[in-house]
């Protein structure tokens, strides 16, 4: 495998008032052109902390961030990023919204009308040209995600970064975004690392997930390949062994390779027998 984007042994330390925090450990991962990887791991692992370095908005301690052979440091168009809640101007139409990080991206490059071609494209990709119109407070929450990665997808970046992008959708609008990215990665071939916390998108969506250990000073904790012939169908996937499978191996990662313990142990009482504290904890 060629490497297009190289996480080189990063670790980061936070400054705190009770001095430095380890987040991160050594994380390294490299990453081929048109890869589609997951990051999953409990909570406070250290997931937005790896997408954020890569985004450039932090800094890691040591390690470094590789991108076709140049080191990154830096937020720039060549790494977009689409969160969980979604950043779209509300003065804004939906066109406009998408139009002026086209603008940012291939002012001098593409002549006003082709720029204006590209905005109805990508928001055809996420199938939204119906309400380029409209403002963000007239259309759905599922709506404005679609908006915001129809504006990731329009600045062209190397790589697509999504920190949860469908965590605050219902599950039915959920599975739509989730096919949605599938068509649009491939027909475009676009690197993407996505969080999530959900197993089954992972697995629907990844070629490889990413497994973190919980922290602090986190690292990878195991990589699954999900070898899963394209395009899945979520319908026809639910009977797949391998798909099970895949699902179990994560599960089991994180429920028992990585189980969260209870901040402090359960107390037996008389009245609470064994068993029903071992229920409690899930033991
Ligand atoms: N700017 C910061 N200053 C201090 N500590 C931080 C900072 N950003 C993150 N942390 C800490 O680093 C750890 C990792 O946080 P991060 O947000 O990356 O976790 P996460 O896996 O994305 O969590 P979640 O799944 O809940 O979103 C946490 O303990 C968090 O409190």
């Amino acid at each position: 495998m060629s490497t297009y984007l190289d996480i080189s042994q990063i670790s980061i330390e936070f400054p705190t008032k009770t001095g430095p925090f380890k987040a991160l450990d050594k994380v390294d991962l490299k990453i081929a052109r048109g890869e589609f990887i997951s990051l999953i791991g409990h909570s406070g692992c250290g997931k937005s902390t790896v997408l954020n370095i890569v985004a450039g908005l932090y800094e890691a301690t040591e390690g470094a961030v590789i991108l076709e052979s140049k080191e990154v440091n830096a937020p720039g168009p060549d790494r977009a990023v689409v969160f969980q809640h979604h950043s779209l101007f509300p003065w804004l139409t939906v066109f406009e919204n998408v139009e002026i990080a086209v603008k940012q991206v291939f002012k001098g490059k593409k002549s006003k009308a082709e720029m204006r071609q590209w905005v109805d494209y990508n928001l055809a990709l996420v199938h939204m040209s119906h309400a380029s119109h409209k403002l963000p407070a007239e259309i759905s929450g599922g709506m404005k995600q679609r908006v915001g990665i129809a504006r990731a997808l329009a600045m062209e970046p190397k790589v697509l970064l999504m920190d949860e992008p469908f965590g605050a959708l219902d599950a039915l609008t959920r599975a739509h975004l989730q096919d949605a990215l599938m068509e649009i990665q491939s027909e475009l071939n676009n690197t993407v690392i996505l969080i999530t916390h959900d197993v089954d998108e992972a697995v629907l969506l990844s070629d490889r997930i990413v497994m973190m250990t919980n922290g602090p000073a986190a690292k990878v904790g195991e990589i699954l390949n999900i070898d899963l012939p394209r395009p899945r169908d979520r319908l026809a996937l639910a009977d797949n062994p391998d798909y099970n499978h895949y699902r179990a191996a994560v599960l089991t990662f994180l429920h028992q390779k990585q189980a969260k313990k209870p901040a402090s142990p359960p107390q037996l009482s008389s009245a609470e027998p064994l068993t029903e504290v071992k229920k409690a904890v899930g033991a």
